[in-house]
């Protein structure tokens, strides 16, 4: 403030912006944790109501000398640092129209460590692509953004709230009732799954890590794809950097497509990668495991990546061993002699009897086996499984709840108050966390078939 009474505009600006500025906990009250991924932590939250302004307004003459336009809303979302302040970023917030008492789910940036220092080098790749992404693609199966919120060097994802996913589905069911998804349920999930990553393909999206953990549902029953932090776009087919590009990560080793493990470097029918993680998320649904769950090959210690010798074997028991007279190109592959060197695959396991003991459509089974063609070239697309006939059977799926008429009832999302987390990565303060939520029933392991294994988690890849 300037001597004599004289308001400094510039410095009243700014105490009022700091003052308004929205913050994560002012917009939003944490009910509890989610669950940590690899670039996240992920809160439960409820919306909060807007905080009455107790700044006196700026004056007219202030206001234009600051030439703030009285229409439009300071973007208070960005951050001041240099780094993040990019218009990309700049989410308005009520992008989606939300009430006080709606719930979230906000997904918080793990920052850089070296170390045990935290360290501050821009937005990740990850977190970069899916903001951008999540800001540009809306879509009814997608789950939506609503803002963004970068505070204190950290950012954080504000996501519409979803209380189930297709793992705790599968584990419910596995668990629990101990009997298979009615099939009217599963024929809606995986259609719901296919129009959402049918609209990602025709925005020339790749989603790159579908898997049962990464879909959810709401409680009203509509699917979600979420975690978009992998997806790439694929319009320059053969861009530098091929298939995977500077990242180098791709799918989990057990939804991951013939042709990356044989080494495939290229889009040059990259949408399929995606199609044989949902047969293989299909096949999940019905048998309620993983069908192919392969144990990764670590990188060796030249750091070399490895040929994924046995997730290729658990896909040839289930579906044989390749024939090249049906996939021409395999020949051509990077690791086709490292396949060959395999030697003989054990007995095959053909599909039919997997699919047979378990469900007695034809039709079913015929989209099962199209999407599990080895050859990418002739798996099918997502507009193509989307008119198979299975969708048309025992009352197709034109429900908007994926559980309309079912009598199951799925668990809630399991939230607590323990972020085992280091508590300057990752926890909000403790002190707003919510009163103790009832806990409900569902009870997701930290490994093993249907947890976050091993495999469940991001690895290098070629
Ligand atoms: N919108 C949401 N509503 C409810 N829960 C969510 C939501 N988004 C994510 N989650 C939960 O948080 C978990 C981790 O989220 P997400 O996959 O986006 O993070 P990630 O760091 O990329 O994790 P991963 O490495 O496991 O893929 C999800 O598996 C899900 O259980």
């Amino acid at each position: 403030m300037a001597s004599g009474g004289i308001v400094d505009p510039m410095l009243a600006y700014r105490a009022k912006r700091d003052r308004e500025r929205r913050t994560v906990l002012k917009a939003y009250k944490i009910l509890g944790f989610i669950s940590s991924g690899t670039y996240g932590r992920v809160y439960k939250a409820i919306l909060l109501p807007p905080p009455k302004s107790s700044a006196p307004a700026l004056s007219t003459t202030t206001r234009a000398a600051l030439s703030i336009p009285r229409t439009k809303p300071i973007p208070n979302t960005v951050a001041d640092d240099d780094a993040l302040n990019n218009p990309e970023l700049c989410m308005r917030p009520g992008d989606l129209p939300a009430r006080e008492g709606d719930v979230f789910a906000i997904k918080k940036f793990k920052p850089d460590k070296e170390g045990d220092v935290l360290t501050y080098a821009g937005i990740s790749q990850s977190g970069a692509r899916e903001i951008m992404l999540n800001r540009e693609l809306h879509h009814r199966n997608l789950v939506a953004l609503r803002e963004v919120i970068l505070e204190d060097k950290a950012i954080y994802m504000v996501f519409e709230y979803a209380e189930h996913d297709f793992l705790q589905i599968i584990h419910h069911h596995s668990q629990t009732v101990r009997t298979p998804i009615p099939q009217t349920t599963l024929r809606r999930l995986l259609h719901q799954l296919l129009m959402g990553v049918h609209f990602l393909h025709s925005n020339f999206v790749l989603h790159r890590d579908l898997k049962p953990a990464n879909i959810l549902v709401t409680s009203q029953g509509v699917v979600k794809i979420g975690d978009l932090g992998l997806a790439r776009l694929w319009h320059k087919p053969l861009a530098a950097g091929g298939l995977f590009g500077g990242d180098k990560v791709v799918v989990t080793i057990w939804y991951r497509a013939p042709e990356l493990i044989l080494g495939a470097k290229h889009y040059t029918a990259a949408v399929d990668l995606d199609l044989w993680a949902i047969g293989c998320i299909y096949a999940e649904l019905m048998s309620l495991r993983p069908i192919f769950k392969g144990d990764e090959a670590k990188l060796d210690t030249k750091k070399s990546l490895p040929f994924q010798r046995d997730q290729m074997t658990k896909i040839c028991e289930v579906l044989g061993p390749i024939k090249p007279e049906q996939w021409p190109g395999v020949v051509h592959m990077p690791e086709w002699k490292s396949y060959q060197l395999c030697g003989h695959m054990p007995t095959p396991h053909p599909l039919p009897n997997w699919y047979h003991s378990r469900s007695n459509s034809s039709l079913g089974y015929d989209l099962l086996c199209r999407l599990f063609e080895w050859d990418p070239a002739k798996r099918l697309t997502a507009r193509e499984a989307l008119s198979h006939g299975w969708f048309h059977e025992e009352g197709g799926v034109k429900a908007k709840s994926v559980f309309e008429g079912s009598s199951i009832t799925y668990p809630t999302r399991r939230v607590t108050h323990e972020d085992n987390g280091d508590a300057k990565m990752g926890s909000l303060p403790p002190s707003l966390a919510a009163p103790r939520l009832p806990s409900s029933s569902n009870f997701r392991p930290a490994s093993g078939p249907l947890g976050g294994g091993p495999n469940t988690k991001r690895t290098k890849l070629r």
